[in-house]
């Protein structure tokens, strides 16, 4: 169950800055971050967290700075990252016109499931399997995190970043998601944006936000 060996993913952020208009969030990142690594990036509200993971995921470029992607010491381009990317975020939206299973089924037509899992397997990890028919706009918010959770843990990527992983979570939401973070994460690189010390207990770096401004 665990990523190949062959798809590890380095990220080194060179300089990295960025501003909207004239403000500057944060600048002069200087960051390694190597596969099979935990590492949360903490701060304050606005200052910056989601931006930094947003320009990890190549959905937004830094103002200043290069972001350099290595995959088994290979440099990768910014349009193939795609494909090494799972990316869970509390504005990321998912196909709410679909049953849960027709989703995950339609998912992973273009991406890979993680080795040894199959749609009934990830519906059953989530504990959805009596809603497994229904579709997901009826869901709560605490049951659709769950799903925006199981879609990047359980989809083949060396590259797993997580905003507010336990946005909406119950109790037994978050150690589920505590499980999983153990389990699904070798061979892995995880980035986690968190202000909640349940969603990165045990991770192996901690990066402030507030040594950037
Ligand atoms: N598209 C945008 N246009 C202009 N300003 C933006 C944009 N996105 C973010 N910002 C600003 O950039 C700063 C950092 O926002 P960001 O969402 O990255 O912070 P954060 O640390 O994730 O905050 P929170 O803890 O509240 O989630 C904020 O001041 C925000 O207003």
């Amino acid at each position: 169950m665990a990523i190949p060996a062959e798809t590890a993913m380095t990220i080194s952020v060179n300089q990295v800055g960025k501003r909207y208009q004239q403000h500057w969030v944060f600048k002069g990142l200087d960051y390694t971050f190597e596969n099979g690594k935990q590492y949360a990036i903490l701060g304050a509200n606005g200052s910056g967290k989601s931006t930094l993971l947003r320009m990890l995921a190549g959905m937004q470029s830094p103002n200043k700075g290069t972001i350099e992607y290595n995959i088994n010491n290979t440099q990768l381009s910014t349009e193939k990252l795609f494909q090494h990317v799972s990316f869970c975020a509390p504005g990321m939206d998912i196909i709410e016109e679909m049953s849960l299973k027709e989703f995950l089924t339609f998912h992973f037509t273009f991406k890979k499931i993680l080795n040894g899992f199959t749609v009934d397997k990830i519906i059953e990890a989530m504990g959805l399997q009596k809603v497994s028919h229904k579709f997901i706009h009826d869901f709560s918010s605490g049951m659709k995190q769950r799903v925006k959770l199981a879609q990047a843990f359980f989809t083949q990527t060396s590259l797993l970043l997580l905003d507010e992983p336990c946005s909406n979570l119950d109790l037994q939401g978050v150690q589920t998601y505590q499980d999983w973070l153990k389990q699904y994460s070798h061979n892995r690189l995880i980035i986690i944006a968190s202000n909640d010390e349940r969603e990165y207990e045990g991770v192996h770096d901690l990066i402030s936000m507030q040594d950037y401004k």
